[in-house]
């Protein structure tokens, strides 16, 4: 070893190494940034002149042009430099002794022994203590936020537990050392005899502890007989709850101890429980506050110059994680400016073709090696190793060596009793009052990503932070398994980055000349999330109602213009199709993140916009909901399946809902429209068609959720309803209507009438024939006149059906019992021309029909049935209106003007009736916020 002691110490510990292929991805950047200052121009060249209709949709699409493009350039930034980390383990092995290597203290957070059953805890407790490292380096810390007896129980046992658990670990190398995830895969075909013995029995003591854990949960109070184990348990009484009770501190394990063994023999690491004072009127400030608190105590009893930090549900999954990271502080070169070595959340949890999208491929992999190849490496929260001073708040000056002490037995140091005593004070509420913690020092606090600022924070003070993806994922986590906790997860992120972006936290002015712009661009990436909502939500509704109303927002297709549209889209389509192909996903998952795209930013990013604006204008104060890690088992088993659970009846559902079945409709229209009328037509209205088709390709399963399934995991009637009620314009049933029956033989027409007119119209039998008319104008402008004319509805055999006489406007219907021609008559009695706008339908209604014996479809028919007729209704009022608005346009004389009216009109009507919606949707996801916050 002193042989090469000399060249090694010159070598680096890590290597930066950046991507390759730089220069042909920036060029394809430049092609996509010329489209995007071509779709622009497009847009102001083409105004719609006054007149015209259509200019607001026009200003609209424009808005959202604006906005995508410009969030496009900044998430440039992510691919403009990419680099790779790689650390050599080797070299530090050769280079530093066991017994130099420095302490790490590991940071375990939980809140909630519901939402985090204290066994996923304990196991993840359990990985971080069985690290390939000298157990007496080791700290862990458990912050419970749930301030609950059962986790502490968990903890007692878990720290028995672990003299088998570790030397388990180490001397078979075993991965994972979750002992929770790795019992619960198969993985003993191994046949040395003693392996097999050993697992067997520390399986037997796992299975043990398991369930003496789950029988206390069961009865909700620990057993006397082990309540006498420890005193720790005296300090629960009926006073305690989770939001009032003092700090306890229990040092389970304390490591300085000669005597603290495992049954090999060897040391083992030193484990504190921690549940920081808690009273009402105190802000506890979530998680940030939790850290704070496990800074200060851990400063006290191990103060390691190193700490990583991890969720409870993040084990480690990799023995060496460690030795990886010290790499990088270790290194003599660059290693003394680094502040915090980050590495991915990844999920042991997700499924084949990712239905929620949780892999964040692009995202790990791509996007943030790319902010870190612009110095700004983000703390994500979890799997992140600190270096202790900056996360306390030093500013970085230049020196910062790590030192690497031996440990101290306890009897130089102070008792197990006396630490106990001193940290509790640092866990009190009231110490932190007047201090600079939570501003200059520690995690930041008031804000729900407290991780992401912090990070911010820490780079503005001059260190550099790392961010590692090893091939071997280093930790994993539970990611969410339904809709609803997913779309909570996102909101929580993408509103408290939004509220990062508004505060003196804004990495363009905060980071300014402090961090380099692609890393203030970096940042916006994802504190931008928020306002992406808007043009997301424009470019989603907006084409498909401007296609309702015939109106083409987009060049036709022989145009030259067509093409910079075309373009960014396929480019950028098949960028990411191929980049995450690339990166190991599949076309199923990356159709589903596609999805997931499209439903995080209509939902929860524009739910987290409003918010953050509420916030901003001081009207209410965002909590912390804290993500649940267990589902029941029929909500897992739909998970597996890939089905999406769509669950409770957030108000997210109505959203989502109504935005495929408004695309559903328009794309029925819109078809229905390219195969009657011109192709000049069709030319104008590809591209919306196009959108629409996209849409509704991507909500087919929002449509199974809606018609086609009834486990507990399908859309909730609730929130058809809250469609009908809310929009009024029930979409719903404008999306049934068109697939089941528009192409069955709808029929409208607008025609001048002198005296008489008919219409023959041909019908099967059993069908049910809607019709409807309504008397547009009268020919003389001056005219107004509410004369109405009469209508005759007669059979293939010239019976007599209907008779209406003298209506300006009316709709019937009837079941044809006779196959044939029917004819429609009207005649006009006024001696003025009149035009008149006339509707048939004959529908083959489903529920009228006898098969449809099935009890399974039977409520479905109906449901359908009564969505057909509601829609009949519509239109028919649609219609109503039209001709009503188009009747005060000639008494005007401004035809066009009042389209325009109408127009906006109908525009404020759905903004008012989406304002009203976001409203309630506000209140009722406040009241699921509030069941789950902490
Ligand atoms: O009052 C609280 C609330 C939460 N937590 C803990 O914080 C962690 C993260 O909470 P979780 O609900 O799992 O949030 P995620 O959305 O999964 O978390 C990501 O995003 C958060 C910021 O929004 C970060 O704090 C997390 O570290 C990061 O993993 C969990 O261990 C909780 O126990 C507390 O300790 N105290
Ligand atoms: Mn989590």
């Amino acid at each position: 070893m002193s042989a090469k002691k000399g060249d090694e110490a010159v070598l680096p510990l890590f290597d930066t190494r950046a991507a390759r292929g730089g220069a042909v991805h920036k060029l394809f950047c430049l092609t996509i940034l010329c489209g995007i200052v071509l779709i622009w121009s497009y847009r102001l060249i083409h105004i719609p002149r006054a007149g015209q209709p259509g200019k607001h949709a026009w200003a609209a699409m424009f808005f959202a042009e604006v906005l995508f493009g410009l969030y496009w350039i900044i998430t440039q930034s992510g691919r403009w430099r990419v680099v790779y980390r790689y650390p050599f383990k080797d070299r530090l092995s050769t280079r530093y002794e066991e017994k130099k290597l420095p302490g790490v203290d590991v940071f375990v957070c939980t809140a909630d022994p519901i939402l985090e059953p204290p066994l996923l805890v304990i196991s993840t407790v359990l990985s971080v203590m069985a690290y390939n490292y000298p157990s007496e380096k080791i700290s862990v810390y458990l912050s419970d936020d749930g301030g609950s007896e059962l986790t502490f129980y968990a903890l007692f046992e878990a720290s028995r537990f672990s003299k088998y658990w570790i030397p388990f670990c180490k001397k078979y190398n075993v991965e994972p050392r979750s002992p929770e995830v790795y019992f619960s895969c198969q993985n003993t075909s191994v046949d040395e005899s003693g392996f097999v013995l050993d697992w067997t029995s520390v399986k037997e003591r796992y299975e043990d502890m398991k369930s003496r854990i789950d029988s206390a949960a069961g009865k909700g109070c620990i057993p006397e007989d082990i309540r006498d184990q420890h005193k720790g348990f005296s300090e629960w009484n009926s006073k305690v709850t989770k939001q009032d009770h003092h700090s306890i501190v229990q040092i389970l394990i304390d490591g300085r101890n000669p005597e603290a063994i495992d049954i090999e023999g060897n040391r083992l690491p030193t484990l504190v429980y921690l549940s920081r004072e808690k009273r009402p009127g105190w802000p506890h400030n979530f998680k940030a506050g939790s850290m704070n608190s496990l800074i200060r105590v851990s400063a006290e009893i191990s103060n390691a110059p190193i700490i990583l930090n991890v969720d409870c549900d993040m084990y480690s999954n990799d023995g060496d994680a460690i030795r990886d990271a010290l790499c990088f502080f270790l290194d003599e070169k660059q290693g003394q400016q680094i502040s915090y070595v980050q590495y991915p959340q990844n999920y042991n949890n997700t499924v084949k073709n990712d239905v929620y999208a949780n892999l964040n491929l692009a995202t790990n992999q791509i996007e943030l090696c790319g902010l870190d190849g612009f110095g700004g490496a983000l703390y994500v929260g979890t799997g992140c190793f600190h270096r202790r001073e900056s996360l306390s708040g030093k500013k970085y000056s230049g020196s910062h060596k790590i030192e690497c002490h031996s440990v101290i037995d306890n009897k130089e140091g102070r008792s197990v009793k006396e630490l106990e005593e001193a940290s509790r004070t640092l866990a009190n509420c009231s110490y932190e009052k007047g201090t600079q913690w939570g501003k200059e020092m520690g995690l930041v606090y008031g804000c729900p990503v407290e991780d992401i600022v912090t990070g911010l924070a820490i780079q503005c003070r001059g260190w550099k932070p790392v961010y590692y993806n090893p091939s071997k994922y280093a930790f994993q986590g539970v990611c969410p398994t339904t809709l609803d906790i997913s779309l909570i997860q996102y909101k929580r992120w993408s509103e408290g980055m939004f509220q990062v972006f508004f505060s003196k936290y804004c990495p363009f002015i905060y980071g300014h000349r402090k961090i380099s712009l692609g890393a203030q661009m970096g940042y916006s990436i994802y504190l931008l999330w928020a306002p992406v909502s808007l043009p997301t939500l424009c470019y989603v509704v907006v084409p498909a109602l401007s296609l309702l109303r015939d109106i083409p927002l987009f060049p036709q297709v022989s145009s030259l213009w067509f093409i910079p549209f075309a373009y960014v889209f396929a480019a950028k389509t098949a960028y990411t199709l191929v980049e995450d192909l690339v990166i190991g996903n599949t076309l199923r998952g990356w159709w589903n993140l596609q999805r997931m795209v499209l439903i995080r930013r209509t939902t929860a990013y524009f739910f987290a916009f409003i918010d953050t604006i509420i916030t901003q204008l001081g009207l209410s104060q965002t909590a912390f909901a804290v993500t649940a890690k267990v589902v029941d088992d029929e909500a897992r088993k739909r998970y597996r399946k890939g089905l999406i659970d769509f669950g409770s009846s957030s108000i997210m559902l109505v959203i989502i809902a109504t935005v495929a079945l408004l695309n559903l409709f328009s794309l029925g229209w819109g078809i229905k429209k390219a195969l009657f009328s011109a192709p000049q037509t069709l030319e104008k209205l590809v591209a919306q068609l196009t959108i629409c088709g996209i849409i509704a390709m991507l909500n087919l399963p929002v449509y199974e959720g809606l018609f086609f399934r009834s486990d507990k995991g399908s859309i909730p009637s609730s929130v058809t309803f809250e469609i009908g009620m809310q929009m009024r314009l029930s979409v719903t049933a404008l999306a049934v209507i068109v697939v089941l029956s528009s192409f069955g033989g709808a029929f409208g027409i607008r025609f001048v009438i002198d005296r008489e007119e008919c219409f023959s119209h041909k019908v099967e039998y059993g069908n049910t024939v809607h019709f409807s008319f309504v008397v547009i104008k009268s020919e003389g402008s001056w005219h107004y006149s509410d004369d109405g004319v009469d209508l005759v509805v007669k059979g293939p055999n010239g019976e007599q059906i209907h008779d209406i006489r003298d209506k300006t406007s009316d709709k019937h219907e009837f079941v044809a019992y006779q196959q044939g021609v029917y004819r429609f008559c009207f005649t006009n009695k006024s001696p003025y021309h009149e035009t008149l706008d006339f509707d048939v339908h004959a529908g083959h209604f489903l529920y009228h029909d006898e098969h449809a014996k099935d009890e399974h479809f039977k409520p479905l028919f109906e449901h359908i049935g009564k969505l057909e007729e509601a829609l009949y209704n519509i239109q028919f009022e649609q219609h109503w209106l039209e001709a009503q608005t188009d009747r005060q346009a000639i008494v005007n004389e401004k035809m066009s003007r009042g389209a325009i009216h109408k127009a906006l009109f109908e525009s404020a009507a759905l903004i008012l009736a989406s304002g009203l919606q976001v409203y309630i949707l506000r209140r009722l996801f406040e009241r699921k916020l509030g069941a789950s916050r902490v």
